[in-house]
């Protein structure tokens, strides 16, 4: 809703309320519309002042309400009435003007903004352009190549920045509100005309901005649609008249607004926002659990993930003892560490933040620490030795979490002497960058520990999944089948360029062997050895190709063998020009090692289509996404998708794999698991999950209702 006074007698204010954001929806859009009337008719009202209640002009249309039909007025009339009106509408605002809510003030003939104010015109995130007037009138108020930016790539700006870019009239540190009420007064009896934004000429825009902008769009968007629809819509601006421009608008949204695209990211908008309200099988969950502050932390081990998390740390003000025990890494960790943080301070023009960090070599300089993070290297003996260590040396409540991406939390905790503190904290490499953080919690993880990894990892600026422990937790057990698909496939008669480009045009920003030349194919290889995979642990009693039971394929070990491990060997799947060369060219000599591996084992190469790359690569990981909601490894599906948008390159215009499998049909999914079941039945985990079949034979609910048909957690607090 919206409310309206009268202020100093001739001011109207409308009040846009409907939090927490003041969307637009049909109910404020109504209320809006006939405040302005209300305005726009009363003699005594000479100007109009629109805000938004709680510090927030508007976030935009209600996204809620895209699912069903719209109803109420639409926006554009709206808009178009508040720009026509004879009295001059100014803009007041406070936190954010995103979307439709730019649009609304887009319509109204000043802007005035707080400078910690933001806007922009999300829309593409959310699969869709700005359609009420904000491709046309954007870019008559910016120019046409900034407008450009912004609504292809959805970047908000500061205010201060929008006021560089013409977006708002002035930045304010004061009450905005009393502020835009002065302003308002101020202009009234000046021509509006020339504050009609759909009146503007537009400057004509660089030669070939349109054409270059299509091609790297074309190039980076991994297949979506939106980018490109927006800069269609943006060039009607520039080579249209206002009217004609709107229709080509509203056309191209026709189009987009119910694409299996636009449902998948506003399904990505409110998966990321559930998982920070996390529950726990045993019924602890965020709305009880109170999370500890963090004042200082430390970090074991600076190797790759080691300086990645101290980053992040000090980026969030955090201080940090970062401890390492090998004389040259620490030298080399600390050199690295202070060059980011150096190149941070550069680009924010502020002071570099290196003295939030303590270097050391003694693990007894960690007394006084709230919080641990371990980041030493897979290896289980070395873990337990530190746990033990940390137990004895930190201060009883100081909470214990290890960096390990697969290794068992529970058998970590059991060595120390406080097993409810210890937790996983899974970053992804480079940590600094990355935005998912998986919190694992053990049998023993007490909700508060749980709860302060969370916050903590909110605080980095990561999403925050919380999931429980098994052998890879989410992302790595799931993986774990993909890659094996990729490799079985390779056996089967595909080559990686094969593989990679059926997955890359499926939207991956990489294919599975360009990730894994890039990370090194010893990172896989010590896992199996440790696994007993391969190595001195196998037992080689077992025919070839064959281990423990199921299929296997040496093949990633073999290259290893051989020494070629990716990128920094330059040869791996693929050849590269010197070691650490980044563009992957075929490689013959792995198709001739192909060849011969096939030959040496009888296998009869076939030809692979595009399909089966997907289905048994992507179908596979699915299905063990279905077994991981039935074991309670991950609370609910949006969990499972979030995890993997955010950290393994799934296209977020895809959803994420079990929102992917709800748009594919899970019958489709589960006919097709059991076809691959039956030609492969030494690969147990392509047999179709339980949940999976539980699912398909009540009628295949939506993926919003699965949760009812997982198992329910049982309360033990
Ligand atoms: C007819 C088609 C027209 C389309 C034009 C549009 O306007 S499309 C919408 C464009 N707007 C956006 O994309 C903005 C999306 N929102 C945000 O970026 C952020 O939420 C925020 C506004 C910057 C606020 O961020 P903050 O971190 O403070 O809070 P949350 O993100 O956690 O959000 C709080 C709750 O509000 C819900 N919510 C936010 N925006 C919308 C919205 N536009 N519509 C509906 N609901 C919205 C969000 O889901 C949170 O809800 P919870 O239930 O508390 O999880």
């Amino acid at each position: 809703m919206a409310k309206y006074s009268r202020l100093h007698g001739s001011v109207g204010l409308i009040s846009l309320a409907n939090p927490p954001v003041n969307a637009l929806s049909s109910v404020v859009r109504h209320a809006i519309s006939e405040k302005v009337a209300k305005a726009f008719r009363d003699p005594e009202v000479t100007c109009v002042v629109i805000c938004g209640e709680n510090g927030v002009f508007c976030g935009g249309a209600d996204i809620r309400e895209f699912a069903s039909t719209m109803r109420g007025p639409p926006l554009v009339p709206m808009i178009d009435a508040i720009e026509e009106g004879e009295k001059p509408v100014v803009a007041a605002i406070e936190g954010v003007a995103f979307g439709g809510g730019l649009e609304l003030a887009l319509g109204c003939h000043y802007r005035i903004a707080h400078y910690k104010a933001r806007v922009g015109l999300p829309e593409v995130t959310l699969g869709l352009l700005p359609a009420a007037g904000g491709t046309q009138r954007l870019p008559r108020l910016t120019g046409v190549a900034p407008a450009l930016q912004l609504i292809t790539t959805g970047r908000h700006v500061a205010a201060p920045e929008a006021l560089k870019l013409g977006i708002v009239d002035q930045v304010t540190e004061q009450n905005t509100v009393e502020v835009a009420v002065q302003f308002a007064k101020s202009v009234v009896g000046q021509a509006l005309h020339n504050r009609r934004l759909s009146l503007r000429q537009l400057s004509c825009p660089p030669d070939g901005l349109f054409e270059e902008t299509m091609a790297q769009i074309k190039q980076r968007a991994r297949g979506a649609v939106a980018p490109i629809a927006c800069v269609q819509a943006v060039k009607a601006a520039a080579t249209l008249p206002f009217k004609a421009g709107m229709d080509k608008e509203r056309d191209l949204m026709a189009t987009l607004f119910n694409s299996g695209q636009a449902k998948a990211l506003q399904y990505s908008f409110f998966a990321q926002r559930s998982v920070a309200k996390w529950n726990l099988p045993n019924g602890a969950h965020s709305g009880i659990s109170k999370a500890r502050a963090v004042h200082r932390a430390a970090v074991i081990g600076l190797g790759t993930m080691g300086r990645g998390i101290v980053v992040s740390l000090v980026r969030a003000g955090i201080s940090v003892i970062a401890m390492e025990t090998n004389e040259k890494q620490l030298h080399t960790g600390k050199k690295m560490v202070i060059a980011i943080l150096e190149k941070d301070a550069q680009k924010h023009n502020a002071a570099p933040r290196a003295d939030l960090v303590h270097f050391t070599e003694r693990l007894s300089d960690l007394s006084n620490v709230d919080l641990v993070i371990e980041a030493v290297y897979e290896d289980m003996v070395l873990k337990k030795d530190i746990f033990k260590q940390l137990s004895m040396i930190c201060k009883p409540d100081a909470f214990l979490c290890t960096n390990t991406s697969a290794l068992n939390v529970d058998e970590l905790a059991a060595v120390t002497g406080r097993p409810e503190m210890v937790v996983g904290m899974h970053f992804f490499a480079p940590a600094h960058v990355m935005k998912l953080l998986e919190v694992v919690y053990g049998q023993h993880s007490s909700p508060e520990a749980v709860a302060t990894a969370m916050q903590l990892g909110k605080r980095l600026g990561k999403v925050s999944v919380a999931v429980g422990n098994c052998p890879g937790f989410v992302g790595n057990r799931m993986m774990k089948l993909y890659v094996e698909q990729a490799h079985f496939l390779l056996e089967e008669g595909a080559t990686p360029e094969q593989v990679d480009e059926a997955l890359e045009e499926f939207g991956f920003a990489m294919g599975i062997f360009k990730v894994s030349d890039l990370s090194g194919l010893d990172v896989g290889w010590r896992v199996r050895k440790e696994a007993g995979l391969t190595g001195a642990g196998v037992d080689w009693k077992e025919p070839p190709r064959r281990r423990q039971g199921r299929r296997y394929s040496p093949l990633a070990d073999l290259l290893c063998e051989k020494g070629h491990l990716g990128q920094k060997t330059s040869r791996g799947w693929y050849l590269y020009e010197k070691p650490g060369g980044r563009d992957p060219k075929p490689d013959q000599g792995l198709h001739s090692f192909l060849v011969e591996y096939r030959s040496k084992y009888g296998l009869k190469a076939r030809r692979i289509d595009k399909d089966e790359v997907l289905e048994r690569c992507l179908f596979s990981l699915i299905n063990e996404g279905f077994c991981i909601l039935d074991d309670g490894i991950a609370s609910g599906p949006e969990d499972v998708d979030v995890i993997y948008v955010h950290g393994y390159g799934w296209p977020r215009h895809r959803g994420g794999p079990m929102f992917y499998a709800d748009m594919v049909g899970l019958s489709k999914v589960l006919e097709r698991l059991e076809f691959y079941h039956q030609a492969h039945p030494d690969v147990p985990y392509l047999k179709p999950s339980p949940l999976l079949r539980k699912l398909v034979r009540n009628g295949s609910p939506p993926i919003r209702e699965w949760r009812e048909f997982l198992k329910r957690p049982h309360s033990h607090l």
